[in-house]
């Protein structure tokens, strides 16, 4: 940050993303291997979102719905197709390099498996230390360094640092682990975090506790979050704000309490209908079968997306204009104080049946 600006407050923008767009180039099979076309994954279309300060952002959708896609093009991970990525309102592309550093100062990203994420030959100290060294953080003198590992544990409510840090990956639990792995991505001093479901792989009596030191942390220190999740019930426990995607695409958003006890497009109903019930906050993230294997059909092919609305050969309310128009976002009327709630679907176009 430059001298000029000043201190970012809880509800800036930390980062933005319009009209992102990733398509996967697949090989070509024997039918295209002598045509023009090159088939395309269309993993992510469009997608619009804004993290701020200070607030959960969770991203809710089926497997291979885009969700994963959508944080690394956000950490920089994935070259994006088209549309745009602002960080502090400025444009942002970055190949590697000093940039690439700089960027992820700002924007940490927080993977699904603490294991695989934790190189099993280095011990938490080493992690944290290298964290440190990377993001300028170490400080000068080892007495310092040793200060701010031990303030790093603490923040993830590792306490007392001494049991911890030279603890091996494979001597913690799960979720001792996903906390090192937090504290790691907080050796940067980021203002974003992209959490890519956080909690899925740990057992369901401690990933509460994750998720409570997530909101914690945003409070504490005001961070911007992304939480990806395919279960909808913690979305409303943990986000402010809640987008739904499908098939590539956001279909529905809005605050959390509105999108999951007033959810108005027809996939979100169907994802809620098929997750687990959201007062049990003790099942926080559990796993339940997608809604795909719970009798509402198949996503579709990614390849060859269905026009006009992509869920519309699942949906039970589906319009004949579904099939070929693609539906904007439609704004729905302010109930209970919900904020900034919208639908892409055709059944909110004014004077559409429902
Ligand atoms: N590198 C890649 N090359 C080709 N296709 C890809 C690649 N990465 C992802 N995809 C495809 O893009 C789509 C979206 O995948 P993505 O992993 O983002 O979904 P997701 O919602 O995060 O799923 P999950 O919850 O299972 O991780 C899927 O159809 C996937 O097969």
């Amino acid at each position: 940050m430059t001298a000029t600006q000043t201190e970012p407050t809880t509800g800036d923008v930390v980062l933005e993303a319009e009209n992102l767009t990733k398509h996967f180039p697949v090989r070509r099979g024997l039918r295209t291997l002598f045509t023009r076309d090159r088939p395309t994954v269309h993993a992510v279309d469009d997608i619009q979102l804004t993290l701020r300060r200070g607030q959960v952002t969770a991203l809710v959708g089926e497997s291979g719905s885009g969700k994963s896609t959508v944080a690394r093009l956000l950490a920089q991970l994935y070259s994006r197709t088209s549309g745009d990525i602002r960080l502090h309102g400025e444009s942002v592309t970055v190949h590697g390099g000093r940039k690439f550093r700089a960027y992820c100062r700002q924007v940490q990203m927080i993977f699904q498996d603490p294991f695989a994420s934790l190189n099993p030959v280095h011990t938490v100290r080493y992690h944290l230390t290298r964290s440190l060294r990377i993001h300028g953080r170490a400080g000068n003198s080892a007495a310092e360094l040793e200060r701010n590992l031990r303030d790093l544990l603490g923040r993830v409510q590792l306490t007392p640092p001494e049991r911890y840090l030279d603890k091996f990956p494979h001597e913690l639990s799960g979720g001792q682990r996903q906390r090192v792995s937090i504290a790691r991505a907080l050796g940067a001093d980021p203002q974003a975090l992209l959490a890519d479901e956080p909690v899925s792989m740990l057992d369901v009596s401690i990933r509460l506790g994750v998720l409570n030191l997530l909101r914690d942390l945003k409070e504490r220190l005001d961070l911007a979050i992304l939480y990806i999740t395919h279960d909808i019930a913690s979305a409303r426990y943990f986000a402010d704000e809640t987008l739904v995607m499908y098939a590539g695409r956001m279909v529905e958003g809005g605050d959390s309490e509105s999108v999951t006890q007033r959810p108005a497009h027809p996939y979100t109903r169907l994802l809620i209908e098929s997750a687990p019930d959201p007062d049990r906050l003790d099942r926080v993230g559990d796993a339940r079968p997608a809604p795909d294997d719970a009798g509402g059909g198949e996503p579709p092919s990614l390849i060859a997306p269905p026009a006009g609305c992509r869920f519309n050969p699942r949906c039970p309310s589906a319009l004949p204009k579904c099939s070929t128009d693609l539906p904007p976002r439609f704004e729905l009327p302010v109930v209970d104080g919900s904020k900034g709630h919208w639908a892409a679907c055709w059944l909110y176009e004014e004077g559409a049946a429902r």
